[in-house]
């Protein structure tokens, strides 16, 4: 991919441990690890865009040399072959075959492989009961990174098996520097405002900063971006008297509103994730009343996640807000 297209991300993503942003623990205890030449099996947790997978590359990059790095590490999505198939023959095949123990300088090439499975939360619990047998099986020639946002839906068994990492969402000076580095070797020049609201609408998120900056100046070049508009989040100018609405419990308004906003295309999670930020900041709603809303949110998440409609669903919450 030529310089100009390629995707920001993946032209910033840190190649060494000493690149990465935050997550000070975790490149600490890495650190350690590497020195030795010893991995334990590795459990990466934590919100997106946090630096995980790019963490297990770069260990990857110090253990082994560029010429076998491909033969040594197999990096898999669990998401995109769900269940217990990929288990069974992609692992069993690439952790099946020994290493060779040629040594090269500057590389510590420890003798095992290492196998990437990101996403493993979306795996099913046969697939990881599964994959814990074939963690004990070739645990001499094979280490595993299991990398996930939610650590609670792994099963305990893979959890015990390994070393925990979490992963926090970047702290908002990190992210700054770190924009405002990319920025400047890509020669984009926006007003100190613009990577406020960029940073506003990251929430702790590197890949979603530095894909909505490249966004930026994708559409808009050097004149001033609508970082809202390119980040889908919802406007103020819709949300703002939505929560008006709520609030004067005008339900032939509050409808209107959310008729528009589902018109437009905005999902009910993203209505949810703004009225989160609004409710949460204004100083009128008591702690109860914050409470409620909270508890509604979540039962209308889980019932967004098993296929309701966005349009009953968001209407349902600001009912019990208004209430
Ligand atoms: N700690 C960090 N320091 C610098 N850049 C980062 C960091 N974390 C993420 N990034 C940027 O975000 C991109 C995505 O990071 P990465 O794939 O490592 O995140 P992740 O935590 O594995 O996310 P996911 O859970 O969605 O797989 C990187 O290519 C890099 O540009």
């Amino acid at each position: 991919m030529s310089g100009r297209t390629q995707l920001w991300v993946e032209k910033y993503r840190p190649t060494r441990i000493d690149d990465l942003a935050s997550q000070e623990e975790v490149t600490k205890t890495l650190r350690g690890a590497i020195a030795q030449g010893q991995l334990p099996h590795l459990l990466m947790y934590g919100p997106p865009g946090t630096g995980k997978t790019s963490t297990i590359l770069a260990v990857a990059r110090t253990l082994y040399h560029p010429s076998v790095l491909k033969d040594r590490v197999l990096e898999m999505n669990a998401s995109d072959e769900r269940g217990i198939k990929i288990v069974r023959d992609k692992i069993k095949n690439f952790a099946s075959h020994s290493v060779s123990s040629q040594k090269f300088d500057g590389y510590p090439s420890p003798p095992f492989k290492i196998i990437i499975l990101d996403e493993c939360d979306s795996m099913t619990k046969d697939a990881q009961g599964a994959l814990r047998r074939t963690m004990e099986v070739y645990s001499s020639t094979t280490r595993f990174c299991l990398i996930c946002n939610y650590v609670s839906r792994i099963i305990e068994p893979l959890v015990s098996r390994c070393a925990k990492l979490r992963f926090s969402p970047l702290g908002r000076d990190a992210m700054q520097k770190r924009l405002l580095d990319i920025a400047s070797a890509q020669d984009v020049n926006y007003d100190a405002t613009i990577y406020d609201q960029i940073l506003d609408r990251s929430g702790g998120d590197m890949r979603r900063a530095v894909t909505l900056l490249q966004s930026c100046h994708t559409f808009y070049g050097d004149k001033t971006p609508n970082v809202e508009e390119l980040s889908g989040g919802v406007p103020a100018s819709l949300i703002e008297p939505l929560w008006t609405a709520v609030k004067a419990n005008n339900l032939t308004e509050m409808s209107r509103l959310i008729d528009s906003l589902t018109l437009e295309g905005y999902s009910a999670a993203t209505c949810f994730s703004e009225l989160h930020d609004i409710v949460l900041k204004d100083a009128a709603v008591t702690d109860a009343q914050k409470a409620t809303f909270f508890e509604a949110v979540a039962a209308a998440d889980k019932c967004l996640a098993d296929g309701a409609n966005d349009h009953l669903q968001l209407q349902t919450v600001c009912a019990v807000l208004c209430h």
